[in-house]
């Protein structure tokens, strides 16, 4: 589609296009990104940047190390955020502002809204939002860990009409292309399927993270919003021109048809489980229907710790997933309901909470 189309973008940068040198940042590659961005903005498109680098960036501040310890990496993160942001904004005639998230702001619907919010704000008085992970204080079970499934939860988030992911490499192959010469490019893909996630690959470089694998991820987060997807090659400065002659310079991802309601994809896309509730095997209820009300009878075993408003998991004790719903009870109520060897005391106590699962914040799955 040609750029003129598109009401509103996320552009994600890697790691290698900010420090291709690991020597502190270089604008060298990021002149061109910044042009493409300015000239969708002249042309009325909003503009949402994904930057990664902050890593890279701050690597130089250290002495070397061949394999940094996470807690080496969260430092250079704080050490090369700040001269990230810098190299941007000196690239761009209009202000910028910086946003630094973690999982645990995306995965909790009040923040993601205030997220969402703070981002349209930002674009409609003419900034540019620039977002990365706030690596720096993110623990492992509250991070993304990419800035590729980040750009697509970000997209999601901002309602865009396009993500355009920029590499190191000019898109999807048909194998790693830096580990096999007779590699060749997948032009279109239509479906995303076991077949294309078979072709994807991890990072080959010292400073990507999550390679082709984490791309097709953020692809299919993407375009179940409706939102086309590209990979392109950043290093190329034709890219950028194909892009605004509305050309495809990398590979494309089509967007569903139909696209996923906005609350079902941020349940099936964004929110992550916290714990599950196991049900029978031969549990067939319609967990959608208003009318269905899960109790504390039907869930033959709680799995992990959560709170009341986490999403939790929903599945048959042979392992057949159901739904993830957001929960109305913490872990520890359930677990001291069924505790309860008085039943009339575990039912009064369910008729003052009401069902366990919400059947307005609920994503039905796949039985696979
Ligand atoms: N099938 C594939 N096609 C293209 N690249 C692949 C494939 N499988 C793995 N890769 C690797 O993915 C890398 C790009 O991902 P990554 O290093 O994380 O870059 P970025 O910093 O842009 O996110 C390529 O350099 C390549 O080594
Ligand atoms: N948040 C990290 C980047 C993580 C990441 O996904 O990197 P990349 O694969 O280069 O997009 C950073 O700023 O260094």
């Amino acid at each position: 589609m040609p750029t003129s189309h598109w009401k509103r973008i996320v552009v994600k940068v890697g790691s290698a296009l900010i420090a291709p040198h690991q020597q502190g940042c270089s604008s060298h590659y990021l002149l061109g990104i910044a042009q493409f961005i300015a000239t969708c903005r002249a042309q009325g498109c909003q503009v949402v940047l994904v930057s990664s680098g902050s890593v890279a960036a701050g690597r130089h501040r250290f002495p070397e190390t061949a394999e940094p310890s996470i807690s080496l990496k969260k430092a250079m993160a704080a050490a090369g955020q700040a001269d990230m942001m810098a190299t941007w904004d000196k690239l761009f005639d209009f202000p910028s502002a910086q946003l630094l998230l973690t999982h645990g702001d995306l995965r909790d619907r009040d923040r993601y809204i205030s997220i969402k919010n703070t981002i349209f704000t930002l674009l409609d008085n003419g900034l540019l939002p620039i977002i990365n992970e706030n690596d720096a204080v993110t623990a492992a079970k509250l991070r993304v860990g990419d800035n590729d499934n980040l750009s697509a939860m970000v997209a999601a988030a901002a309602d865009a009409d396009a993500l355009i992911i920029c590499s190191d490499v000019k898109g999807l192959y048909n194998k790693n292309p830096n580990l096999h010469d007779d590699a060749t490019l997948i032009k279109q893909v239509s479906e995303i399927n076991a077949e294309i996630y078979a072709m994807a690959g991890g990072a080959t470089s010292s400073v990507g993270t999550g390679g082709m694998l984490t791309k097709i991820e953020a692809a299919e987060k993407a375009i179940s919003h409706g939102i086309e997807t590209m990979i392109v090659d950043g290093f190329d400065a034709d890219t950028f021109n194909q892009l605004l002659k509305g050309q495809n310079p990398g590979t494309l991802f089509t967007p569903y048809d139909v696209p996923m309601q906005e609350h079902l994809h941020w349940m099936t896309h964004t929110s992550q489980v916290q714990g599950e509730l196991i049900v029978e095997n031969d549990f067939s209820a319609d967990l959608e229907e208003h009318d269905t009300q899960l109790t504390s009878d039907d869930v033959v075993a709680v799995r992990g710790n959560f709170s009341v408003g986490d999403t939790v998991l929903v599945r048959k004790g042979d392992g057949t997933k159901l739904a993830k719903a957001k929960s109305n009870y913490s872990s520890c109520l359930l677990h001291f309901i069924a505790d309860q060897e008085d039943r009339e005391f575990a039912n009064n106590a369910q008729q003052k909470t009401g069902p366990l699962i919400s059947d307005k914040n609920i994503a039905i799955l796949e039985q696979l």
